[in-house]
């Protein structure tokens, strides 16, 4: 048996030009665990509104941040790919769920290396059906169908992990390090509610009442909104953060669907408007930076806060190739090979 590791993430246009998003954000969308609507009602929605009106919007965002190199979140990944190989032995490729570096040929490159055995890293923190699920499912289905030989083991969420913490409450620190800041705000990549409800294994505890996500219950393991506010939790507990002085939000929605609350930006709105004059942000669902954390949060962010008369306004980055982040992937990496179980 010969191991490798396939890291995945999201994915980005080819290139930031409006034919190119079209083509992405029609293959993202369409996804049945994205806009999870029977399929008339998804294509009514995402062929016939969202991407007739989206793709020359969000052309013009990926254009502010986009890199010589390309889009920052494929560099960035890639580079972590780079580094974490310098770590491991053994073949470590690179996927993207939508778009041309595809799951399938990120498999194919490991079997053509002779590998047989599959460690597949989903790149999120938290668990959600949009993200991790629909990368399990579709990594499971293109096993069955040209991979039979192969085996598929997964990292799960690591949103608890100690060390994980651990790794992103440094960095936060070391960001804020002689910064002036009144408030922290946790911006996590929002869904809508019904993606909770939809994936509680209890079919009963996920109220998103305010306390569900604070009960303990085994829908959390499913829990894309307590995955999130535990982040929260355990960095604010490691830094010994004074309550008032941090909370959480969800940005980039989409559509007229209740999305998980508060808003991102209208929670930067109130803090600006309550006379905030100084804020900090960090986007702990990413763990690399991307059009959502560079130009919505670092720009649009930046902009709606002064607007309300906020001055001083941090933008903490994501992980990205940062070593003691790096350091920390390869050790589950190198975990998984040598031992039967599987957990971060
Ligand atoms: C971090 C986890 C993410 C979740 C959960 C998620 C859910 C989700 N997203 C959309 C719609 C869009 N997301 C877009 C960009 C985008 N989303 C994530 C991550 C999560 N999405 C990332 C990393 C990015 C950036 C990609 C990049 O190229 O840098 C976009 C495209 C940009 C735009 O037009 O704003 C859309 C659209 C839905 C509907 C959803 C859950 C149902
Ligand atoms: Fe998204
Ligand atoms: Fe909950």
């Amino acid at each position: 048996m010969k191991k490798g590791v396939l890291l995945v993430n999201l994915g980005s246009p080819e290139s930031p030009e409006p034919k190119d998003v079209k083509k992405y954000l029609g293959e993202f969308l369409m996804d049945e665990r994205v806009i999870d609507v029977p399929l008339w009602a998804r294509t009514l929605i995402v062929k016939g509104i969202v991407l007739n009106t989206r793709p020359k919007a969000s052309a013009a965002a990926y254009k502010k941040i986009w890199w010589e190199e390309g889009s920052p979140l494929i560099v960035l990944s890639e580079q972590l790919q780079d580094k974490v190989q310098e770590n491991v032995d053994f073949p470590v490729a690179l996927a993207m769920r939508y778009g041309s570096m595809s799951i399938k040929k990120g498999l194919q490159e490991l079997v053509d290396k002779g590998v047989d055995e599959i460690f597949l890293v989903p790149l999120y923190p938290q668990f959600a059906m949009a993200t991790t699920e629909t990368i399990l499912v579709l990594a499971e289905e293109l096993r069955t169908e040209f991979f039979p030989n192969v085996t598929i083991d997964s990292l799960p969420a690591f949103y608890n992990n100690p060390e994980y913490i651990g790794v992103l409450s440094d960095s936060i620190a070391r960001h804020l390090e002689g910064k002036t800041y009144e408030h922290l705000l946790f911006s996590y990549h929002g869904v809508p509610e019904r993606h909770i409800r939809k994936r509680d294994i209890t079919k009963s505890h996920c109220t998103i009442d305010g306390s569900c996500c604070a009960t303990p219950s085994p829908a959390h393991e499913f829990c894309y909104r307590h995955q999130c506010l535990e982040v929260t939790r355990l960095v604010a507990e490691k830094l010994g953060f004074e309550d008032g002085t941090y909370s959480s939000s969800f940005q980039s929605r989409l559509g007229f669907d209740q999305w998980l609350l508060p808003y991102t930006d209208r929670t930067i709105e109130r803090l600006g408007k309550e006379g905030v004059k100084s804020m900090a942000i960090v986007t702990p669902a990413f763990v690399s930076d991307c059009l959502e954390t560079l130009e919505e949060i670092a720009m649009e962010g930046e902009e709606i806060f002064q607007e309300m008369g906020g001055q001083g306004y941090t933008t903490i980055p994501c992980l990205n190739t940062d070593a003691p982040w790096v350091n920390l992937l390869s050790k589950w990496i190198n975990n998984w090979a040598t031992s039967e179980t599987v957990s971060a």
